[in-house]
């Protein structure tokens, strides 16, 4: 499997170099050249199986035989035993043919654990063959960071710099980050926002001579495509359990960087039958305005009760583009860089191409909190408000009742109790029993300003081996 940047200009990777690179040397992201296809009846044979058994089918095409196939089944065997639920990713019925798939029952409560826990392993593996050293560079509206931390923090081979923004994210997620002790995890406080880290990442990327051409950065945002290939897994997981590939599923999803949706959009290309894709998002809409009115228009963005999505520039709806642009990676160089100068449209054609492939609707926090307050009145079940805003978007843009409507549940309640008090329920939900302490535990991070130069020099200064 070889893989290609969206921006036509970098070099073609093996997996293995893909894994490592992160970002493509030309700014773009990298995709496989082209998508492995399962027929109906492969994929109905494989309902039944344990969740790491249908991730091996589902991943090993594009891993290929970069890495043997006992090791790559090893690591997910570990991976996913890790998580608490048996089912790994469990279904729960709302209404009528209307599900959330819970995807926070592996060790950080977010649906970040599914790739995560498995690139860590895949870095050390890597890295350990290659005898080599890596620096993560990560950003972090408050899911990832943890989830990666986790994920890498047994890695010999790393050193792990998370960037989140700071005050801006819940309690509980600044916890889950700052209280994991090591000497190779480093918690950076930006005082910006998620778009602000995430841009000193990318820019990290493309001038790595902060470090001094000593180590090689090394990504755990979804710009790495494995963060992208493990988020493919749970949609044939959900449809399999409904009764798939025999009938269609609709899945709406909560979205900030574009990475979980765009999973799902791959999914569909590899031959699972999903009817309806939904783009959910909170006030920061500019994916919602884009679907709505073909204007990508950046806006500032505002703080809301679903921190982890309050993300403006979306880095996976760049593969999505270069799709619409029949993979011609000069057009979406163009296309992006100017969007990052003002409002931009593409060809009528390829947007409306663009809304026949995913329905969309914007959540306020108004919003967010009736609509966990009605579940938990309907159901006596607490939905955390990124979730609670892909089950509104879900019953907004609903097409057909008789198709199962699966929101993806991304994260546990729990992680954001203020926004269930903000709801008006007096209920509580409980962290589970390993992280009963998490108050408790001493914190370590540094705040920073927002500036690039800093930041690297923090890094440059901090790496293990500096
Ligand atoms: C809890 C939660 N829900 C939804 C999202 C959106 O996911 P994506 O960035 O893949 O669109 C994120 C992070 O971005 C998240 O942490
Ligand atoms: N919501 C994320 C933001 C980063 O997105 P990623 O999927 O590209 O890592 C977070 O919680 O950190």
């Amino acid at each position: 499997m070889r893989y290609i940047s969206t921006r036509g200009e970098a070099p073609a990777l093996g997996f293995e170099d893909v894994l490592l690179t992160g970002l493509a040397s030309d700014g773009g992201l990298y995709v496989p050249e082209s998508l492995p296809h399962f027929s109906l009846e492969e994929i109905r044979s494989w309902r039944g199986l344990p969740y790491s058994e249908l991730a091996f089918n589902v991943m090993y095409p594009f891993v290929d035989d970069a890495i043997p196939e006992d090791a790559f089944r090893r690591m997910l065997d570990e991976t996913y035993d890790g998580f608490v639920h048996k089912a790994v990713a469990p279904l729960v019925q709302l209404d009528t043919n209307e599900w959330v798939l819970e995807l926070f029952h592996g060790p950080t409560l977010a649906f970040k654990d599914f790739a995560l826990q498995l690139l860590g392993r895949l870095l050390d593996y890597v890295l350990e063959k290659r005898n080599q050293h890596a620096v993560i560079m990560g950003a972090t509206s408050g899911d990832t960071g943890s989830a990666a931390i986790e994920g890498c923090r047994r890695c010999e081979h790393v050193d792990i710099f998370i960037l989140h923004p700071h005050e801006r994210v819940s309690e509980v997620q600044r916890r889950q980050m700052t209280t994991v002790a090591g000497d190779n995890i480093h918690n950076i406080a930006v005082k910006g926002n998620f778009d602000d880290c995430q841009r000193m990442v990318k820019a990290s990327f493309g001038d790595q001579s902060f470090l001094g051409g000593k180590v090689r950065l090394a990504a755990v945002n979804s710009i790495n495509w494995a963060r992208i290939m493990a988020q493919i897994v749970y949609y044939f997981q959900a449809s399999l359990a409904l009764g798939g590939p025999d009938r269609s599923m609709a899945f709406s999803v909560p979205t900030g960087n574009f990475g979980d949706i765009f999973a799902g959009y791959l999914a569909k290309k590899m031959g699972l039958p999903i009817s309806q894709l939904v783009i959910a998002t909170n006030r920061n809409d500019i994916l919602h305005r884009f679907m709505s009115g073909n204007r990508y228009e950046q806006h500032q963005l505002e703080h809301t009760l679903s921190p982890s999505m309050d993300i403006m520039v979306s880095s996976n709806f760049e593969r999505l583009l270069f799709d619409l642009h029949g993979r011609d990676g000069a057009a979406v160089k163009e296309l992006l860089e100017n969007a990052a100068r003002g409002p931009v449209s593409i060809e009528d054609y390829r947007w409306r191409h663009a809304r026949k492939l995913f329905d969309s609707d914007a959540v306020d926090d108004r919003a967010t909190c009736q609509t966990i307050r009605q579940i938990y009145d309907e159901n006596e079940y607490l939905l955390d408000p990124h979730t609670a805003i892909g089950v509104k978007a879900a019953r907004t843009c609903r097409r057909d009742r008789s198709v199962p409507m699966i929101t993806l549940g991304t994260a546990h309640p729990a992680k954001f109790p203020d926004a269930i008090a903000e709801a008006g329920l007096s209920v509580k939900p409980q962290l589970p029993a390993h992280m009963a302490d998490l108050f408790e535990r001493e914190e370590r991070y540094t705040v920073l300003e927002n500036d690039l130069a800093s930041v690297q020099d923090f890094m440059a200064k901090h790496w293990k081996h500096a």
